[in-house]
């Protein structure tokens, strides 16, 4: 796990909080992020990761609390052209081709990287006079990319950055990101693809609930949870009852007719269970993300 001593931090939340009415979207957010991590946000659906993200670029204010960037104001920060970010339903703009649009953007920033650099980190070099209003899902979200980062800015936001790729392009966002990101750069991207999460940052924050509640590797994450899964099938009948209470056992989630025991001793977990009776598809696996994801997040379920 990596923290900020000393230096000043790259992004600061201090008990950031933000209601929207009866809705704490933010609920007292501590998070520090150093220089040159690449940071993953993940959490469930109305987990906050978008709302932390509008906070963070002086989009919209914190109701108590503070953030900062960089030790300044966020939208200091942001007007001096340290932050490139990329966030969910951006609009194409019509009629501009990729390179007059992404030439445009660097026009804005202070020293910003030349403009063919930033269409080949993006994968753009064959789409450039292709006007952004006629551009696939994919293309279009490929010059978000580009128009986040050619501003070079210390820190990147990403916001959800692969929703709605396939595989493919997937594969190749995260290349264009590592790309940059050996250049030392800041990297805060939010995602529910837990394994993307894993692969792609080197610290992974959980928050659920408005609220940091795991910090660390993936791996940290995985032990912090139990490093076995043990898993059978339900064959229609429900849940038996005790199973929380097995040895070894951390946590319990049902989930397509499966019953999954995260377990600190699985084979005392497995050993208990065959003594209650039969046991239909027994499976011990070690814990994915995933699975440590869900644990983390849910209520449990015996
Ligand atoms: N402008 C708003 N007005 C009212 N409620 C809001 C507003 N913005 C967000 N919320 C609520 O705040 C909570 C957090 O939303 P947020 O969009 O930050 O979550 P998220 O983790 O980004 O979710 P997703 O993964 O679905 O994008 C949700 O309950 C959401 O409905």
């Amino acid at each position: 796990m990596t923290r900020t001593h000393g230096a000043t931090a790259t992004v600061a939340f201090a008990g950031a909080v933000r209601t929207f009415g009866d809705v704490q979207a933010v609920a007292g957010l501590d998070l520090t992020i150093g220089s040159g991590e690449r940071v993953a946000l993940l959490g469930r659906n109305g987990a906050g990761k978008s709302t932390s993200i509008s906070l963070l670029l002086g989009l919209d204010e914190p109701t108590a609390g503070q953030v900062r960037l960089f030790g300044d104001t966020p939208q200091r920060a942001v007007r001096a052209g340290r932050v490139g970010a990329m966030l969910q339903d951006t609009k194409p703009v019509p009629r501009v081709t990729v390179r007059e649009l992404v030439a445009f953007v660097a026009s804005t920033y202070p020293k910003p990287m030349p403009v063919d650099g930033a269409l080949a980190l993006a994968g753009l070099d064959e789409l450039a006079n292709r006007r952004v209003d006629r551009l696939s899902g994919g293309q279009a979200q490929r010059v978000n990319f580009a128009v986040a980062l050619v501003g070079d800015p210390d820190l990147l936001v990403l916001d959800e950055p692969t929703a709605a790729l396939d595989v493919a392009a997937r594969r190749s966002f995260w290349a264009s990101m590592h790309a940059f990101t050996q250049r030392g750069r800041t990297v805060l991207f939010s995602t529910h693809y837990l394994e993307e999460a894993d692969q792609n940052a080197d610290r992974v924050v959980v928050i659920d609930q408005g609220r940091v509640i795991a910090d660390g590797s993936g791996t940290d994450i995985k032990q912090a949870v139990g490093a076995s899964l043990v898993s059978f099938d339900l064959q229609g009948r429900p849940a038996p009852a005790g199973l929380a209470s097995l040895p070894g056992v951390l946590s319990v989630t049902v989930l397509d007719g499966r019953v999954r025991l995260r377990t600190a001793d699985s084979d005392a977990t497995a050993h208990a269970l065959a003594q209650r009776g039969p046991v239909r598809g027994l499976e011990v696996t070690s814990a994915g993300l995933e699975d440590a994801f869900l644990a983390l997040t849910s209520a449990p379920s015996d």
